[in-house]
């Protein structure tokens, strides 16, 4: 039985447990839904507000954005106006990634590319000059060719040539960068790379490639993180994470078999990154490995596909994160029964078997697989904070796509930012620890296998003009509004379409 002293703490709880089970503190009898309502509605509302050392920031990726990828090297020359739009919105963080290729040309840390660095080098003091914080993402999805020549992340060799290029670029910015990711998103990198047909290097592997890509990441990641941490933590004083995609994936309906299937979902989708990392026991999640053994057995595979983690590696990797980053875009509902696709090859969807569905009343993006859903960053940060026992967070990327034409009145992207930005107050009320928040992205980029046919952009890129003209749309201006005032009005509705620099910035 739990007791509330505040009306606010029975509506966070409410998303978390059945109606039936609150009790308002002093009247210890059940209370009905509309009661609470009407309670809410008519206590005044304290204005909600994100602490003053919340990181408000917004995120890119090397190959999205930089272009010149045969120069010595767009951002790549338009470093100093890209700082200009940061400080325009009053940003506190940026987190954007390095080309492995631009700092170590042949992947191997024996020739460094001098002006590679430079321009890196350039990039974070015109940053720091204008006090944002630079968070740097050591790998997001640029491998360079050598590396995927000698086996890419299949290789067990794999964590030894990711531990050398994090060391050179721990030496060489590590005196003025001090938030470091090694991966983003390893399901992207391992399921759509090793496991299906969607992003780079598209092998035919399915069976077994996204399982092996996973073992040999997380081992990358804790050889970068022990790296650090052992020669570098101390002069430098910083901190490492990973940034995982987590999606918030609830049962379709409230029964067991929807619960168990939703919960083999999140350790398909996250849980095979996170477990090995966060949680006490260490190593890939008990649920999902089981099922993935059996699977094997069945379909004749002399040993299971997943590999395992010797005892060695499991302590070598449990822990080895300052942080857990997130990106968080969209929900699924999940179903043991309905809802199922078929999948002609053994794979990691086959093993999951379970249904996906989402309700039509989800606002739709540009995106085939971006939806707004309800209260999606609180379910699955206030599930992850229990699972892995409080971990830091920080929400990694978080945002809209458009189609190109829509303009700069991005209404649409402003309702998905106050929506995701008022799961966030849910979550630090519940006292999730989060300390940061990065909008996707600063300004329209290449979108992967989509090219340029959705934009995510809080500033428009006219790609046509010589200079990549950077204009800003609505929802720039609220979003600096909320970073300002640390509160989400509802109703602010930007004064002028002009974008200034505050003093100070
Ligand atoms: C728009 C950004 O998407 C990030 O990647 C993904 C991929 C798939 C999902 N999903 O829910 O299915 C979410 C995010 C990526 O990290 C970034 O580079 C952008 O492309």
């Amino acid at each position: 039985m739990k007791y509330f002293e505040n009306i606010s703490d029975i509506v966070v709880e409410l998303s978390e447990e059945s109606f039936s089970s609150v009790i308002v503190w002093g009247y210890p009898e059940f209370v009905s839904l509309s009661l609470l309502l009407a309670l809410c509605y008519a206590s005044p509302r304290q204005e909600r507000r994100f602490p003053d050392d919340f990181l408000f920031g917004t995120a890119t990726a090397s190959y999205q954005i930089e272009g010149g990828w045969n120069a010595d090297g767009d951002t790549y020359n338009n470093y100093a106006r890209d700082v200009e739009m940061m400080r325009e919105l009053g940003l506190d963080a940026y987190r954007f990634s390095l080309s492995w290729a631009r700092i170590l040309p042949n992947g191997l840390a024996n020739q460094i590319n001098e002006p590679g660095v430079e321009f890196y080098n350039n990039y974070i003091n015109e940053m720091l000059k204008y006090n944002i914080t630079p968070m740097i993402t050591l790998y997001h999805w640029d491998l360079p060719q050598k590396i995927q020549d000698l086996g890419g992340f299949l290789s067990p060799i794999f964590p030894e040539f990711f531990e050398d290029y994090a060391r050179v670029v721990f030496e060489r910015f590590g005196d003025r960068v001090k938030h470091w990711i090694t991966f983003n998103e390893p399901r992207e990198i391992c399921y759509e790379g090793y496991g299906s047909s969607t992003k780079a290097p598209i092998l035919n592997a399915t069976d077994v490639g996204t399982y092996m890509c996973a073992k040999h990441l997380v081992l990358a990641h804790a050889r970068a993180y022990h790296a650090y941490d052992k020669d570098y933590r101390s002069d430098q004083g910083g901190v490492c994470g990973i940034t995982i995609s987590v999606n918030w994936f609830g049962p379709l309906t409230d029964s067991e078999e929807d619960n168990f299937a939703a919960e083999i979902q999140r350790q398909a989708e996250w849980g095979i990154y996170a477990e090995p990392i966060f949680s006490e026991e260490g190593g890939f999640p008990k649920e999902f490995a089981e099922r993935v053994a059996k699977n094997s057995e069945e379909q004749g595979y002399p040993r299971s596909r997943m590999p395992e983690f010797s005892p060695e590696e499991i302590e070598f990797v449990r822990g080895s994160a300052d942080f857990f980053g997130l990106n968080h875009y969209t929900a699924f509902l999940i179903s043991a029964a309905e809802h199922k696709q078929w999948y002609p090859m053994p794979s990691l969807y086959t093993d999951t078997d379970v249904g996906t569905y989402r309700p039509p009343e989800w606002a739709s993006a540009a995106s085939s697989w971006l939806k707004l859903a309800p209260n999606s960053i609180f379910n699955a940060l206030t599930h992850l904070r229990n699972k892995y026992n409080d971990p830091v967070f920080y929400i990694t990327e978080n945002g809209w796509s458009q189609p190109p034409g829509s303009g700069l009145e991005d209404d649409d992207r402003i309702t998905y930012y106050r929506a995701a930005l008022n799961s966030v107050l849910d979550s630090l009320e519940a006292g999730v620890n989060l300390k940061g928040y990065m909008a996707w992205s600063l300004l329209d980029n290449f979108e992967w296998m989509e090219g340029y046919t959705e934009r995510f952009g809080l500033y428009e890129v006219d790609f046509e003009s010589s200079e990549k003209t950077r204009t800003p749309r609505k929802s720039a201006f609220i979003y600096k509004e909320i970073i300002r005032s640390r509160t989400i009005d509802p109703e602010y509705e930007p004064p002028t379409r002009t974008m200034w620099i505050d003093e100070g910035h």
